[in-house]
């Protein structure tokens, strides 16, 4: 039986940092060290201030605080956690390629080449490598070649073992996993991280695969979660003609048992650091078997999304007498859902560009998202300069700041604070006609309109 003592993990961001943080509580007698080379992220996930650390989630201040110095390391030193480690965890990111073959759609796997090489480089004693990235089914066969022929003797068991959790709920998913996946070879390999879970998941709730199943289980649930977004969303632009409202049809599908009413939430579109990766990731791999029907159909998703957001810039602009040269539009969050300070590839993002466009003014309050990622999200598009951003881009720390005086409210995140808001107040400070455009359906639309405000809500 292999006995793991110390575990190490490559890549200190939004999966590696909790995930270790909740094994390292769960398991007081493994030492786990989460190494990243952004120093200034180790800096933060070592601040004595709980509250700087650098993924903001619910309920993870306490756990940090319960492991960190005890078992639980963060470092910048990576070749000493390697040597030292018997289990090794690659959590780094695998965003999708911008350049070369596959560009716009394969995942960049040149982090977990890079972390590959390294630990071939480093390792003195044998290891079980442990896949936490999500990845293209079959990286294990190349990270198994890179492993191999380092002609050190020593030897490597590659696992697969995708992380679930969803940000904003990383804690609870963490602690009461719907299931853990391990794909593996080696059976022993496979036990002893079994065995690591069991410090708390019941056993019958860790899934054992073949190590192909599980690299592909994971790109497919984000899929099929994507889709049912996707679906409903698409519904919703049938409610907004008709007359039906999406809540109320999701609500009436949903109690079949077949179908089940989780995540069909009508919303201006998902955003998320993965699952438009992932797909993506899907669909290249399809083609590159020449399924192309099989392709053509996952791909559908993301344009439905793409769409989603932009029809519903289309429709402030086109309530707002089809211009918003100049106006204020106040946009109540940016990242891409609520209880995170995660803006990767946020709806806000896109809708905020196709208005900047047409040179609205944009104020922006978001309870956890800093003004520096704004900008840099903005900026990152390259659709105008830096200084163009600045110049239509207000950010705010208070709410009241970006809806004072502006002609129109955009809600973007579903953040819960906005529900508690006095409206009426809200809307005598606003130019009149105020609009209220709902992109989550968060607010009751019928006491908002007995206010007085011009309300539009995503699907109704
Ligand atoms: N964000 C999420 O909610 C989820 C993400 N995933 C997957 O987990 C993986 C990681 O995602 P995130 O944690 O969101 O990414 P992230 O970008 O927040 O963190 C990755 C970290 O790896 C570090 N890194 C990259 N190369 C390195 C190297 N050679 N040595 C040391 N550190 C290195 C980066 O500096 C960065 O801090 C991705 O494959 C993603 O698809 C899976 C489930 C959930
Ligand atoms: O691989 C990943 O990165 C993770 O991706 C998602 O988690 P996450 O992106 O953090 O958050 P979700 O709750 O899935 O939301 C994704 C997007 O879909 C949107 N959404 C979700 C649910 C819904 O009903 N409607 C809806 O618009 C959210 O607002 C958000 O923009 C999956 O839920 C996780 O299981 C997975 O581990």
């Amino acid at each position: 039986m292999i006995n793991i003592q110390k575990i190490t993990c490559i890549g200190a961001g939004y999966v590696g940092g909790p995930t270790m943080s909740v094994i390292a509580q769960k398991n007081p007698n493994v030492e786990v060290t989460v190494v990243d080379l952004n120093q200034q992220r180790i800096a933060a996930w070592n601040d004595e201030n709980l509250e700087n650390l650098p993924v903001y989630e619910p309920g993870l201040d306490a756990v940090v605080g319960e492991a960190r110095g005890r078992n639980l390391f963060f470092s910048t030193d990576v070749d000493k956690a390697i040597d030292e480690a018997d289990m090794i965890f690659i959590s780094v990111n695998t965003p999708t390629k911008t350049y070369g073959k596959g560009k716009g759609q394969a995942a960049d796997l040149k982090y977990i080449e890079l972390c590959a090489r390294q630990i071939a480089t480093v390792a003195k004693s044998d290891k079980i490598v442990v896949e936490k990235s999500t990845l293209p089914v079959r990286t294990a066969e190349a990270l198994k070649s890179i492993l191999d022929h380092t002609g050190n003797g020593v030897n490597f068991h590659i696992l697969s073992n995708p992380e679930f959790l969803a940000e904003g709920t990383a804690v609870t998913d963490l602690h009461n996993p719907d299931r853990v996946l391990i794909g593996g070879e080696d059976a022993e390999a496979i036990e002893a991280l079994v065995q690591v879970y069991e410090a708390w998941v019941p056993r019958e709730r860790i899934l054992t695969t073949n190590l192909w199943s599980s690299e592909l289980s994971k790109l497919v649930a984000n899929a099929f979660l994507a889709q049912r977004v996707s679906s409903i969303n698409a519904i919703s632009e049938l409610c907004e003609v008709t007359g039906a409202n999406v809540d109320e049809v999701a609500h009436a599908i949903g109690k079949d048992s077949r179908i089940g009413s989780k995540f069909l939430k009508a919303s201006v579109g998902f955003g998320g650091s993965c699952f438009q990766k992932d797909i993506l990731n899907l669909v290249y791999i399809a083609r590159s078997y020449h399924l192309n029907e099989v392709a053509d159909y996952w791909e559908q998703v993301i344009l439905l999304n793409d769409h989603q957001k932009t029809r519903f810039a289309e429709r402030i602009i086109k309530n707002m007498y089809n211009t918003v040269n100049g106006k204020q539009i106040a946009f109540l969050g940016w990242a891409f859902k609520k209880d995170t300070n995660d803006t990767r590839e946020s709806a806000a993002i896109y809708v905020a560009d196709h208005l900047l466009d047409e040179e609205a003014n944009i104020i922006v309050y978001d309870p956890k998202v800093s003004a520096e990622q704004i900008y840099r999200d903005l900026d990152y598009l390259g659709t105008r300069s830096p200084e163009e951003n600045r110049r239509l881009v207000t950010v705010v720390s208070t709410a009241d700041q970006a809806v004072n005086g502006s002609h129109a409210v955009a809600i973007l995140t579903e953040w819960d604070e906005f529900k508690h808001y006095d409206w009426a107040k809200i809307k005598e400070n606003m130019k009149r006609p105020a609009f209220l455009f709902d992109g989550r359906k968060l607010l009751h639309g019928v006491e908002l309109q007995k206010i007085g405000f011009s309300y539009y809500a995503i699907g109704e």
